[in-house]
C-alpha cells in the first residue's frame, strides 16, 4: 500500500530523514513514536508528498508519487486523506463547508457532493451540527470534522499527524474509537504519527520507532484496546487522591 525506498529529506544543511525505506500493508493501523525532532512528522509528510523527498522513491497504490506530474499528484492525493494536530478547518466556512471543501476541488457534481457530505459527517456523528463554524466546536468535535473532510473522497489512506495531542484523555479515546471504525468498517489504512505511548499502544498492529532521521526499530505488536476513561468530577478526584484517601483543601 504504501512503500518508502531510501528516502531522504534534509532542510538546508540539516538531514531530517535519512535513506529510509520501510513497507506499510493494506489495512494495518501503523504507528510512528520516536523523541521530538526524530523526523516522524517529517516522514508521514513524506508518504503524500506534502514534502518533496531529494531522493528515493515514495510509492502509494502502486503508484510512484515522486514520477508524477502536478495534475496526477492531486488525482492521486485524493486517496490519502490527512489529519492534523491543529485541525486546519477554514474558520470562515461552517461545518457542512468545510467537509465539501475537498469535493469541491475534486470536481464532484453537485448532487453527489451532498450526499457525501451527509455520509460523511453522519459517519463522525455530526450531522446535527453541519451548520456551525469551527470556533462553536470543541476540539474534539472540529477533530471529528477534520475526519469527515478527510473521507470525503474516499481515500484508502489516512495519515494522522498528533491527531489526538491537543485532545484530553476522554476525546482521545472517543478520536481514537473513530480511527478504529474507519479502519474496521471502510477497510481504510490507517498510519499514526504519536508521541503518546498509550495512543500508539491502543490501536496500532505495527510501530516503528524513529531516532535521528532514521528508523531505530519496528515491531509487531498486540494492541491494548482503548482505554475508556470516566469523566465523572468523582473519577478525577480519586485519581488525585491515594487509595480513596481524602485530602480535601
Ligand atoms: N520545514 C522545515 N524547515 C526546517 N526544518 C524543519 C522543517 N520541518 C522539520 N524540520 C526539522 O526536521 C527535524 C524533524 O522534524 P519533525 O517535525 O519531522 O520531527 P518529529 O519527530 O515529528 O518531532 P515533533 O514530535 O516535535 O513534531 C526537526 O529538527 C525539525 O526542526
Amino acid at each position: 500500500m504504501i512503500k518508502l525506498h531510501k528516502v531522504s529529506k534534509s532542510f538546508s544543511q540539516f538531514q531530517a530523514i535519512r535513506s529510509i525505506s520501510l513497507t506499510i500493508n493494506k489495512g494495518e493501523i501503523y504507528g510512528m513514536i520516536g523523541a521530538s525532532g526524530a523526523g516522524k512528522s517529517t516522514l508521514l509528510r513524506l508518504m503524500n508528498l506534502l514534502e518533496t523527498p531529494d531522493e528515493g522513491e515514495v510509492e502509494v497504490n502502486g503508484q510512484d508519487l515522486t514520477k508524477l506530474n502536478g495534475k496526477q499528484l492531486r488525482q492521486a492525493r485524493q486517496s490519502i486523506g490527512m489529519i492534523f494536530q491543529q485541525f486546519n478547518l477554514v474558520a470562515n466556512k461552517s461545518v457542512y463547508d468545510n467537509v465539501a471543501v475537498p469535493l469541491e476541488l475534486a470536481k464532484v457534481p453537485k448532487q453527489e457532493r451532498r450526499n457525501r457530505v451527509v455520509e460523511c459527517l453522519q459517519f463522525v456523528g455530526l450531522e446535527a451540527l453541519s451548520d456551525k463554524y469551527p470556533a462553536e466546536l470543541s476540539g474534539g468535535q472540529k477533530q471529528r470534522v477534520a475526519i469527515a473532510r478527510a473521507l470525503a473522497n474516499r481515500p484508502q489512506v489516512l495519515l494522522c499527524d498528533e491527531p489526538t495531542s491537543s485532545l484530553d484523555p476522554n476525546t482521545t479515546a472517543e478520536i481514537l474509537g473513530v480511527l478504529e471504525n474507519i479502519n474496521k468498517s471502510l477497510g481504510v489504512t490507517i498510519v499514526i504519527v504519536s508521541h503518546e505511548m498509550d495512543v500508539i499502544k491502543s490501536i496500532c498492529t505495527r510501530v516503528t520507532v524513529m531516532a535521528d532521521g532514521e528508523i531505530y526499530d519496528t515491531v509487531s505488536i498486540e494492541p491494548e484496546g482503548i482505554k475508556q476513561l470516566s469523566n465523572q468530577p468523582n473519577w478525577f478526584t480519586e485519581q488525585l487522591t491515594k487509595d480513596g484517601e481524602k485530602n480535601h483543601a
